[in-house]
């Protein structure tokens, strides 16, 4: 498939576009321990009186940068949902935790769906707008990241995410438990990596409705499969992502959630889910990498 390009099928855009502005750093896996209250998602929440960061970390991103408050874009401290960023006095204490495999193994039936891309960028860039729209919701306090790819946790550690490596290596759901477990003290919430049209304001509201007791799910576009399970503190997250995994969470006693979330539901998986998403509207890396201008419709907020 070529990198078909067509403009997002709704209007107004709410995506934090500073993502593409990050400078990142090297960083050794094991020692990163940003969260978003001060990764770069959060410089605009900063006070003005906040030093400036030392040399050699990450560049300070002004809201007149970013693009806040112009062409639809949300002004600091809300994330187009009604709600204000978290670590402004609303939002929910919920973690997420996001597996990524490393990246020559990762998203291998994708391989192949922009021709002259090269697949690592492309299995990338899915997560990283994945990783910047969790970030940018205002019920998630912290993004963790399980990976073993160094490339991947400096790309993700540059927009925020705390990153730590896949200790168990026992795949996708050992993954899922291993993060979750570092995060026993929140709620948590296991959300797929390969979500590039993932809009802030979709993720928001699951998550809003995601906070009653025990756990909860969001089954894919197509319904079969889990994009986002939710666990309230002190309940074992108990993850069976896999094929089926709808089923399979409905029957291990989670409740499914029936909203929409357009931008929520498309992971992309293949190179067809790759053309649905970018009807959509992709998120600015994947939109970068597939040549597109411009980046996620976030119309529905
Ligand atoms: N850390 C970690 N992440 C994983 C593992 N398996 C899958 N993931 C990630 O979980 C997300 C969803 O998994 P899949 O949709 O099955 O992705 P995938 O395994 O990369 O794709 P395929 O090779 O096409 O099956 C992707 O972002 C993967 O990178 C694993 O064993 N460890
Ligand atoms: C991991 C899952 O599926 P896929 O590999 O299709 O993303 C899932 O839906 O649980």
């Amino acid at each position: 498939m070529g990198a078909r390009i067509t403009p997002p099928v709704g209007g107004m855009c709410s995506w934090p576009v500073h993502v593409r502005l990050v400078i990142g750093v090297m960083t050794d896996l094991t020692k990163i321990t940003t969260n978003r209250r001060n990764g770069p998602s959060r410089l605009t929440a900063i006070p003005r009186s906040r030093p400036a960061p030392p040399p050699g970390t990450r560049s300070e991103i002004m809201p007149a940068e970013a693009g806040y408050g112009q062409r639809g874009m949300p002004v600091p401290g809300t994330d187009g949902s009604g709600g204000t960023l978290a670590g402004l006095g609303r939002g929910t204490d919920m973690g997420v935790v996001l597996p990524v495999k490393r990246l020559t193994a990762a998203k291998s039936r994708l391989r192949g769906a922009l021709t002259g891309v090269p697949h690592e960028r492309l299995a990338l860039a899915l997560a990283q707008d994945t990783v910047a729209a969790a970030l940018a919701s205002a019920e998630v306090a912290e993004v963790l990241a399980v990976t073993d790819d160094p490339a991947v946790g400096q790309a993700l550690a540059a927009l925020g995410a705390r990153v730590v490596p896949d200790v168990p290596g026992g795949g996708l759901n050992a993954a899922f438990a291993y993060g979750a477990s570092l995060l026993a003290h929140r709620p948590v919430a296991a959300l797929a990596a390969d979500l590039p049209t993932l809009c802030p304001a979709d993720l928001s509201e699951a998550l809003r409705e995601a906070a009653g007791p025990g756990r909860h799910f969001v089954a894919d576009a197509p319904g079969t499969g889990t994009v986002l399970l939710t666990a309230q503190a002190g309940v074992r997250l108990d993850p069976r992502f896999g094929p089926g995994s709808a089923a399979a969470h409905r029957r291990s006693g989670a409740v499914p959630l029936a909203g929409d979330w357009p931008s929520l539901r498309r992971d992309v998986d293949t190179a067809a889910d790759l053309e649905a998403a970018t009807r959509l509207g992709l998120g600015p890396h994947s939109a970068e990498v597939a040549g597109q201008i411009g980046s996620a419709s976030c119309s529905h907020t």
